[in-house]
């Protein structure tokens, strides 16, 4: 059992009114589509998956996108690489960003419509391109991919979602067509370990929460995996930033540390400082989960 499942975060539910209406907008797009482009955060591949994502995307093809690939070192890709192969999954890690990886996400993409067309083929139907939605946990990059795959901005990066519109196919290739709006998965917030780590990574879309408690919570991840999985983190990464180490200290403690060594007691300013420092990568490639054995 992790440590942060002990973390009774004051994390705000959704109303049932709004996970219920943007879970039917997520069925609405995904009815439209032969293909499924899965969009997880490498810093949290599993907590960035849906426990009902395998109802959702049924018998479709889906294209399982590792995005945030600059956020993880080549040793943690590997390892969940090998990880996901032994659950005969195939990753395809990108960085929506700055453009690596997307090629072979269109190239996936456009392999089911093969299948499909020579399904088509069968019933003595005309091919046509086959048609995809890119789909994700909120700001885990959906609408940086998209452009991407596009090679031109149509949708807002940022863009806050649930505002409604017109669903529009824009075309990839004479293969691929992509619904031009992403869809968003509702979070899911019954499992707290799950749904701090999207806090601590800001995937966790419209829900208000304690900045100390998820700080605290963070560098006790932290100190964890420096324990297991020394190798697969930079070294003391918090000593190297902050002077202080947060080996000793249990996250709540180093919070307090931290703030009286630099931010004159300052414990509130000491969580945001760490929390956006490990966001924006000022904390060197930190993953946050690394594959269960
Ligand atoms: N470092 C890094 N940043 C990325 C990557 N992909 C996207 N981003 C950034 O992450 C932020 C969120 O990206 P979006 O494409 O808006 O994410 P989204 O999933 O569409 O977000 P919502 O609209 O909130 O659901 C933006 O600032 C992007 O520039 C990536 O691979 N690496």
């Amino acid at each position: 059992m992790s440590i942060t499942q002990n973390y009774k975060l004051n994390l705000i539910q959704w109303y049932p009114g709004h996970i219920a209406k943007a879970e039917k907008k997520l069925q609405e797009q995904l009815k439209r589509v032969d293909v499924v482009l899965e969009v997880r955060d490498a810093r949290i591949p599993l907590a960035t998956n849906h426990p009902q994502m395998n109802d959702w995307v049924g018998s479709k093809s889906r294209v399982l996108v590792i995005n945030r690939l600059d956020m993880i070192s080549p040793q943690v890709r590997s390892v969940w690489e090998n990880w996901f192969k032994s659950q005969e999954q195939v990753p395809y890690f990108t960085n929506a960003q700055h453009g690596q990886g997307i090629a072979a996400i269109a190239k996936a993409a456009q392999a089911a419509g093969i299948e499909l067309n020579k399904r088509r083929k069968d019933r003595g139907m005309l091919p046509r391109a086959v048609r995809a939605v890119v789909i994700g946990f909120p700001n885990v990059g959906k609408s940086a991919l998209i452009n991407r795959l596009l090679g031109k901005r149509v949708v807002e990066s940022a863009a806050r979602p649930g505002v409604t519109r017109q669903l529009r196919w824009v075309r990839i290739s004479e293969q691929l067509q992509l619904l031009d709006a992403p869809g968003v998965i509702p979070s899911r917030l019954e499992n707290q370990a799950a749904a701090v780590k999207l806090a601590i990574c800001d995937d966790i879309g419209e829900a208000s929460y304690d900045n100390q408690l998820v700080a605290a919570a963070f560098v006790d991840i932290l100190n964890e995996l420096q324990e297991t999985h020394p190798h697969l983190l930079p070294p003391h990464p918090l000593l190297s930033r902050y002077e202080v180490d947060s080996i000793i200290h249990t996250g709540e403690a180093y919070l307090q540390v931290l703030a009286e060594h630099r931010y004159k007691g300052d414990v509130e300013r000491a969580a945001r400082t760490l929390i956006t420092d490990f966001r924006k990568g000022l904390l060197g490639n930190i993953p946050l989960e690394i594959p269960p054995h």
